[in-house]
């Protein structure tokens, strides 16, 4: 040991004061008895742990300060021990201990003890840890799963049929995989399916909206970053979401939307199935299947130059075109039985009546099955009757089926008679079903109470 007190060396009282201020700075406790098992030292970290006061202690034989010690049968065999537990009220704690030897010879012994306090706090810590761990897992696992199969798809009129079976193909091969159709046909659905058909299902699902993310940070949260890359990088630098889908698959939603400028950075990465971070000097090998999908008509975006050619071919490995809800109107019937079905107890068996019907098969549906979706739940938390009716369809929908069209497969008697109906019901439900009730209705009605009986056994 190389200190200023080498002149006056071991055994100087400078140095034995510089010896007890190191001992006393050690993290554990510790206590020395000389070859009497008398208490010779204790630092300062052996009261915390076990409360017992220098001067209680100090001078004193430890078999009398400490009943059941052990440190003083070191003495005595010379044998070494560890990890011999104690308890001090609310303190727990083990001790090692070990017999002091010059020359051979036992001169004393020390032991060091350490709180088991701080090592409980630890495990808790390490616990709580490990729980933290296991619930990030499951929600980045649940994150990273598809939602629906090819079994949540429903329809098959207008070439959906044809549509899905060439989505099921697509699902197996390793091409890249194009979805276009209008807003709410069922893009992102299909790429859901499109990935838990395939081999890549137990591999991430990364979907990106490229529309929903600024252009400035779609490179960075694409392909990440190297610490220090840019002023507000994160400490470690970010993995982006082609490395986080390797093996899976990146759903680029919205392609059409892609900056101009990322676009080629795209292509490359297509081209190479390599990445790189940005601000980074190294490569990484990435294997994913990337499915795009767009609203867009992309051939058109081509043609005026704001989507790159080559791009558009990479991308188009596989195309699925999804035709719009117009366009396959048969399909109306079995989106409005599985909701009303879904939405529906077994008790409460509603149907749709032929005149809402009409409307809902006339419509043009923009929004397609999404609006269709919307629609539907909006009838079913409207009605409080056993079935959907005309004025319970979205005013928007209603309004856009003219008169002719709704009442067209109907007779002008049959329209009263149903109109009649209707109004009856409406006015009984406002007034009540009691007699009262129906005088009341028959008053509001202008008619007699026998005639409104009459009508209501029609
Ligand atoms: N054929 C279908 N069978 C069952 N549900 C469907 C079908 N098509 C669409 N849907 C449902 O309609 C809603 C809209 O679908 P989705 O989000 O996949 O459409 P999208 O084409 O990706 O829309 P956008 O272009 O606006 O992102 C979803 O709730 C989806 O589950």
């Amino acid at each position: 040991m190389i200190n200023s007190f080498d002149k006056k060396g071991p055994g100087s009282k400078e140095y034995t004061n510089w010896l007890e201020e190191t001992i006393d700075s050690i993290n554990d406790g510790i206590l020395v008895i000389d070859s009497q098992g008398t208490v010779q030292f204790v630092n300062t970290e052996y009261t915390k742990i076990t409360g017992v006061q220098p001067e209680a202690i100090l001078g004193k034989p430890l078999k009398e300060v400490r009943k059941g010690a052990i440190l003083p049968e070191a003495l005595k065999d010379g044998k070494r021990r560890a990890g011999i537990y104690r308890r001090e009220g609310q303190i727990e704690y083990v001790i090692d201990t070990a017999p002091v030897r010059k020359h051979g010879k036992i001169v004393g012994a020390v032991s060091v003890c350490k709180s088991l306090n701080e090592v409980h706090f630890l495990t808790k810590e390490l616990k709580n840890s490990k729980e933290r761990l296991a619930r990030l897992e499951n929600t980045v696992g649940h994150m990273y799963q598809t939602k629906y199969t090819f079994d949540d798809i429903i329809g098959k009129d207008g070439g959906l049929k044809e549509t899905v079976e060439l989505a099921k193909k697509a699902a197996h091969s390793n091409l890249n995989i194009l979805i276009q159709g209008e807003s709410g046909t069922g893009k992102e659905l299909f790429a859901h399916a499109i990935h838990s058909e395939g081999p890549r299902a137990k591999f991430p699902f990364i979907p990106v909206n490229c529309a929903a993310i600024p252009a400035e940070l779609l490179e960075s949260e694409l392909f990440g970053y190297e610490e220090g890359s840019f002023t507000s990088s994160k400490k470690g630098g970010k993995v982006g979401l082609f490395e986080l889908s390797n093996y899976g698959t990146l759903f680029l939603d919205e392609i059409g939307d892609l900056p101009f400028e990322l676009q080629a950075k795209l292509l490359r990465v297509l081209q190479e199935g390599r990445i790189r971070k940005v601000g980074g000097l190294q490569e990484r090998e990435i294997d994913v299947q990337v499915i795009t999908a767009t609203n867009k008509d992309l051939g058109k975006l081509v043609d005026k130059k704001r989507f790159r050619e080559d791009l558009y071919y990479r991308l188009n490995g596989v195309p699925i075109m999804i035709t719009p809800l117009r366009e396959r109107r048969r399909d109306i019937t079995s989106f409005i039985n599985f909701l009303v079905k879904q939405q529906t107890t077994t008790q409460q068996q509603i149907q749709i009546t032929e005149d809402a019907f009409q409307i809902l098969s006339q419509y043009d549906w923009p929004g397609n099955t999404r609006e269709l979706y919307n629609a539907i739940h909006y009838a079913l938390s409207m009605t409080e009757a056993e079935y959907i009716e005309p004025q319970h369809l979205p005013e928007i929908i209603c309004r856009h089926g003219s008169i002719s069209n709704i009442y067209s497969h109907q007779s002008l008697k049959e329209i009263i008679k149903n109109t009649e109906r209707e109004v009856i019901r409406q006015t009984l439900k406002t007034c009540g079903e009691t007699l009262e009730g129906k005088k009341l209705a028959a008053q509001h009605l202008g008619i007699s109470l026998a005639t409104l009986y009459n009508k209501m056994d029609q």
